[in-house]
């Protein structure tokens, strides 16, 4: 008897990007709707061709809520189910422009050496960084082997296939592969292309590119936008969907939730803040999921946080502020949509066309004159040696400053891939107003280096913070003493993460009676007297002898007696800080510097 034709499998590609989750996911979701159909059923027992392709996955988890169900369940039926889905191949392209690939070739055709990438290497335009530092890729890393895994429990027989190039290329490379004849037979039939939308430019040339070859080919190709926002070792978090809801069942569980408003300016700990930004920024998670975690705790209907401070009594101060930190997340998306490239741009919105109407709030509508910046290749024309530049920027980025917070967050960031936002908006008014260097050489080092680096909140705060966004109070600057002073009031931070002044004497440290006269050295060691300097071996160390700069903040008895804007503590006196972050607000806290002195 002749055997029964195989049916030509119809394979959707999902190319997975910023949405590294099974659960509240839009095109998960679909496929969950297809794959209890028995259209689905009838073709489930193919056998897949290679390379291994993915049956559609078992349901996953429902949608957050009950409304959101009803809204699903109206919808009509699954898309894939019209274009006839049979199996699914889950695609996460490592992109060769913001992850240097080199590392993944491993040898040429004679096997004896290694292939070159055909990539240039993916470095930051300015400084040459690499785009995606250690910390960053290790991430992304353990969110893609996450979802893999997920998938292959769920019986998936691909998981997730990796490649790393360009999107374009890729997808273009998948296709012909699929339309080649074996026996006289296709491989397969691409009937759909799907991923879920981004901003940014580099984002929208790569789903051009997609576009582009599923429009050549006849295949039906789809954004789906992706509602991972609200409206719609230290830090030593696994990536992944699991880790992530972990994550929020311990914030619910500890009470970390409740006490975020109080604890939110901190910089050192795990609990101070939510430490979601890298799930989130890797879709491991959505802001909307946080919301409905967060409603289950205020309606006392959650499994997590029974018997904690604020469960069951409705939204708190905890969970408000949260909610209202997840909204600059929105509004930042929203600035890259508005200004697109000019996210980028050395005078940022405020250099854009159409920027002035942008800024109505501002307390002054006349134009202002673009800044000017220290470059790393070329003088300004102020008199800036470009030699010197890059050596205040090495400093900088080493966490050699000789201002403490500063080489503080620095260090912390380069060895963890974390620094908290309040250490975020000291480093990047740091180099943007006190060294003057071109700011985006601070938001690619970051880039480079935060786990959950996200392309509008890195360049839209950087470019807040630089005074070339829209932050309608210009010319604000953070001085970094006062700042050190007021949020980390015990010195605790610093001493955390530079290492050479550990042990500076502050005092009665034990009994949390610090001497702020000594909280001065240790906040800008240049401040430390020579016996001191001595004793910790720091005599001759560049950042104690010549730091980039000396900041004139003192503690008096009354305010502004220095000149400056320095509180009043008592010469002298013991400290014990205000509760960090207490009456602070999140962005608009800065102050002026006061009399930044020195040049390098
Ligand atoms: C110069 C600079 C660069 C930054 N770069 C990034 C970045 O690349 N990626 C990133 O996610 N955040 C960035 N932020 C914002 C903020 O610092 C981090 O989101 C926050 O520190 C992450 O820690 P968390 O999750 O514990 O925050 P939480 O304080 O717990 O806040 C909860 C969530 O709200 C959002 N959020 C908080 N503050 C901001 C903010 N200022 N702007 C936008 N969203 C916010 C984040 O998604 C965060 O996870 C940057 C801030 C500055 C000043």
């Amino acid at each position: 008897m002749p055997a029964t034709p195989t049916p030509t499998p119809r394979i959707l590609i999902y190319l997975l990007r910023h949405d590294l989750r099974l659960a509240d996911n839009p095109i998960f979701h679909d496929l969950s709707r297809i794959s209890r159909s028995s259209a689905y059923k009838t073709t489930a027992s193919l056998d897949p061709p290679s390379p291994p392709i993915c049956h559609s996955p078992s349901p996953p988890k429902p949608p957050t809520s009950a409304r959101h169900q009803k809204a699903y369940e109206a919808s009509g039926p699954a898309l894939a189910e019209k274009l006839g889905v049979t199996h699914l191949l889950p695609l996460y392209v490592f992109p060769a422009n913001q992850i240097e690939v080199s590392g993944f070739i491993s040898e040429d055709d004679s096997g004896t050496s290694k292939a070159k990438s055909p990539y240039p290497e993916a470095r930051s335009e300015v400084g040459g960084f690499w785009r995606t530092g250690p910390h960053r890729a290790k991430f992304i890393a353990e969110s893609v082997w996450d979802l893999k895994g997920k998938l292959e429990r769920l019986g998936c027989e691909s998981s997730v296939v990796t490649r790393v190039g360009l999107m374009g290329d890729i997808v273009d490379n998948i296709v012909s592969w699929y339309s080649q004849q074996r026996q006289g037979e296709v491989n397969g039939k691409v009937v759909g292309i799907w991923m879920t939308g981004e901003e940014g430019t580099e984002e929208a040339r790569e789903e051009r590119d997609v576009r582009r070859v599923a429009e050549d080919e006849g295949i039906d190709f789809r954004i789906w936008k992706d509602e991972k926002y609200y409206v719609d070792d230290a830090h030593p978090f696994l990536g992944g969907e699991r880790a992530a809801h972990q994550r929020l069942t311990h914030l619910a569980s500890s009470g970390a939730m409740t006490a975020y408003k109080s604890t939110r300016n901190g910089m050192l700990g795990l609990d101070f803040s939510t430490k979601l930004s890298a799930y989130l920024a890797y879709g491991c998670l959505t802001a909307r999921q946080v919301h409905w975690a967060m409603v289950d705790f205020e309606a006392g209907t959650g499994a997590d946080g029974f018997g904690v401070a604020g469960y069951g009594r409705g939204e708190n101060e905890g969970t408000a502020a949260i909610r209202f930190e997840l909204l600059w997340r929105d509004y930042m998306r929203l600035c890259a949509r508005k200004f697109k490239r000019s996210l980028f741009d050395i005078d940022g919105f405020r250099g854009a066309e159409g920027a002035e109407s942008s800024n109505a709030a501002d307390d002054n509508n006349s134009p202002q004159p673009p800044k000017r910046w220290k470059y790393v290749d070329r003088s300004s024309g102020l008199g800036d040696d470009p030699a010197k530049t890059r050596e205040a920027l090495l400093r900088f980025l080493s966490g050699t400053t000789g201002i403490g917070l500063i080489d503080a967050s620095q260090r912390e960031l380069f060895l963890t891939g974390y620094t908290s936002n309040r250490a975020r908006q000291n480093v990047a008014s740091f180099l943007a107003s006190h060294l003057g260097i071109d700011w985006r050489l601070g938001a690619e080092w970051y880039e480079s280096m935060l786990i959950d680096y996200d392309m509008a909140n890195n360049w839209g705060n950087w470019q807040y913070v630089a005074g070339v966004g829209n932050d309608p109070r210009q010319g604000r600057v953070f001085n970094p003493v006062k700042q050190a002073l007021d949020y980390d009031a015990q010195g605790e931070y610093v001493k955390a993460w530079v290492r050479e002044l550990r042990d500076v004497d502050l005092g009665e440290e034990e009994k949390g009676h610090v001497e702020v006269e000594k909280l001065m050295g240790l906040f800008q060691a240049w401040r430390l007297d020579s016996v001191e300097k001595e004793r910790l071996g720091l005599t001759g160390v560049e950042s104690v002898e010549h730091p980039l700069i000396r900041i004139p903040f003192s503690v008096t008895k009354s305010r502004g007696s220095d000149g400056g804007s320095s509180r009043s503590r008592g010469r002298g006196g013991s400290y014990r800080g205000r509760s960090k972050g207490q009456g602070a607000r999140r962005l608009g806290d800065m102050d002026r510097a006061a009399r930044v002195g020195g040049t390098y």
